[in-house]
């Protein structure tokens, strides 16, 4: 029915190296320039994780050169995702925190495994980060300004239940169904003509897209300095340091 399924693949977390990025980005162009497809279903190979989010490691320790290249990238990818003419639906089947929960807001329909030890969100402040504003645009798109401010400040990860009762997700369904749950909502929105589909999610998504392209090297620039701060590097370096010691 001309839908293809993206599976993420990067052990052990399926974190967004650069390479990942670009691979992602790649795929997704070619879907896009081939017309027998009309949807992707987005889900995860790697068990109990869609996306562990950026890859904390492109972030941490590298040259500006490399971060200015990365953010490249990371922008790429979310306006080839976000501006997307096909029908994406994210069948999240793990955790999903920052870049994570970026990939799956891209979608038009998120459908998430109910699963509490899987959660999602906008998680930067508890890094020490920001999320950047075309992040936080898109937050507000889907949960509205009052929940955005508070999850953003909070950096808030929602258990499934939150993050629908939130509409960070469209629907929790039990873990085993996540996939079929997936193909059954595209089904539906195949049923809409294609041009009319992608008019009005070109209108809806348009402005958000835009303020980004018009700015894009203000924003690499700005990320670059960002993350280069040693109070910044400190951050993340703690952060790791955490994600280490939780193993025990
Ligand atoms: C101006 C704008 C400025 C900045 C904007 C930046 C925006 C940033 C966006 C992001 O996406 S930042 C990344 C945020 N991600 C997270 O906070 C997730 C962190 N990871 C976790 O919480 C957990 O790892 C998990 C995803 C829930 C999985 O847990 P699990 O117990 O299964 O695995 P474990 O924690 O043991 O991790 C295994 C291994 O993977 C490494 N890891 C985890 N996450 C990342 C990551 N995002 N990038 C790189 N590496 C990651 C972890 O350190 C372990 O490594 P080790 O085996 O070498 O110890």
């Amino acid at each position: 029915m001309g839908v293809a399924v993206m599976k993420l693949r990067n052990p052990p977390v399926n974190s967004l190296s650069l390479e990942c990025l670009t691979e992602f980005t790649i795929s997704l162009e070619k879907l896009e320039n081939d017309k027998s497809i009309r949807g992707v279903i987005l889900t995860s190979e790697c068990p109990g994780i869609f996306s562990a989010g950026l890859d904390l490691l492109e972030m941490y320790g590298r040259n500006p050169a490399h971060y200015a290249e990365y953010w490249k990238n990371v922008q790429e990818l979310w306006l080839r995702l976000y501006t997307s003419n096909m029908i994406l639906v994210s069948a999240i089947n793990g955790a999903s925190p920052a870049g994570g929960c970026l990939l799956a807001l891209c979608c038009d329909y998120r459908v998430m495994a109910d699963n509490p030890k899987y959660t999602i969100g906008l998680n930067e402040s508890l890094l020490g980060i920001v999320a950047p504003f075309w992040f936080k645009d898109m937050y507000v798109n889907t949960i509205g300004h009052r929940e955005a401010e508070r999850a953003l400040q909070l950096g808030t990860l929602f258990s499934p239940a939150e993050a629908l009762k939130v509409g960070v997700v469209d629907e929790v369904v039990p873990e085993d169904q996540v996939h079929s749950k997936a193909r059954s909502v595209m089904t539906k929105w195949l049923a809409i003509p294609d041009h009319s589909r992608q008019l009005t999610k070109n209108m809806m998504r348009k402005a958000t897209a835009d303020n980004l392209i018009k700015q894009r090297e203000a924003d690499i620039q700005n990320f670059t300095s960002f993350i280069s701060k040693d109070s910044i590097q400190k951050s993340l370096h703690m952060y790791l340091e955490k994600l280490k010691q939780k193993k025990g």
